[in-house]
């Protein structure tokens, strides 16, 4: 555990939550040390009866941590920013953003403080100690960006990256859950249509999901030379694969991510 940090996660959300809970489950915070923020503090009720702190005041929340975490919506950023101002302290705090778009500058600039912003993209998958995280300063210290990289580190794998890739690590990796998820919906689908009760052909297909993806990662392969393995001559396998690709299966994932690149890139400037 680590007790001389507190860290507050400002918008206690979908994103924000399953980091609280991952870095419980990890070990290096009690919920004790988190304070959780949300406009509508009913919500969190069970997590305050689990030990978190739990407040709708920003700004008590931030006098009270060392590290903050922003975990708003990218439309929701600049109120809370104004909010909570007065009461950042340059020498004494960390910011991490989570918040899509928005550039390390940008907060730095709506705050007209040279604070220390470091930009993380986890996705939900932290909840359970599984997510892929990526990081990226245009000022942080290399010691704080190690507190940051460490601290993610705990609850999945985590890269640094250049800060203009941020968007694009935002597409594939935190929206990349759902992408994901959807093909293995669709493939229990599939299953349930030849033969499986739905609860089974779900199981059946996330197995094998997670095992094509452990196949990659454990033995450091790439995907076509795994799928070689599989793809029998005349067999059935390169039927339904070279099927999916007539019917567009790469282009769509790859269209899907790309968009969703595109939008992310203008989430916080369309506001
Ligand atoms: N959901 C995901 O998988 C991921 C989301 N993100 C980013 O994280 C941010 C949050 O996303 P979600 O958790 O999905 O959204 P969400 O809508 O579930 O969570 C945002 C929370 O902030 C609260 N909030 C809004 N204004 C507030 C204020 N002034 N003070 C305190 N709380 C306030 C809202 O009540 C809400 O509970 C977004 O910027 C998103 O782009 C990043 C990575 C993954
Ligand atoms: O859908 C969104 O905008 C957020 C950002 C990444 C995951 N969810």
């Amino acid at each position: 555990m680590n007790s001389e940090k507190t860290i507050a996660i400002l918008g206690s959300g979908n994103i924000g939550l399953s980091l609280a809970k991952g870095l419980v489950k990890a070990g290096i915070y009690q919920p004790e040390q988190i304070t959780l923020t949300r406009r509508n503090i009913a919500a969190l009720a069970e997590l305050g009866n689990a030990g978190y702190q739990i407040t709708s005041d920003n700004l008590q929340a931030v006098k009270g941590a060392n590290i903050i975490v922003l975990a708003v919506l990218p439309q929701q950023l600049k109120k809370l920013l104004d909010e909570i101002k007065e009461a950042i302290n340059p020498a004494k705090h960390l910011l991490i953003s989570i918040i899509t778009g928005v550039a390390c500058i940008d907060i730095r600039q709506h705050l007209d403080m040279d604070v220390q912003v470091v930009r993380s993209m986890p996705n939900t998958a932290i909840a359970i100690g599984q997510s892929m995280t990526c990081i990226a300063s245009d000022n942080a210290s290399v010691v704080n960006l190690s507190i940051v990289k460490e601290l993610f580190d705990t609850v999945g794998v985590t890269i640094q990256i250049n800060e203009e890739l941020m968007t694009s690590a935002t597409a594939l990796c935190a929206c990349g859950i759902a992408f994901f998820l959807r093909s293995i919906r669709a493939a229990s689908q599939g299953g349930t249509e030849i033969g499986f009760h739905a609860h089974d052909a779900l199981k059946m297909a996330a197995q094998t999901a997670k095992g094509a993806a452990d196949l990659l990662l454990q033995l450091a392969s790439h995907p076509e030379q795994e799928i070689d393995k599989v793809t029998s001559p005349k067999g059935c396998t390169i039927a339904g694969l070279n099927e999916m690709e007539h019917n567009g299966f790469s282009s769509a994932m790859i269209k899907g991510i790309k968009m969703s690149a595109d939008i992310a890139a203008v989430l916080y400037k369309r506001d």
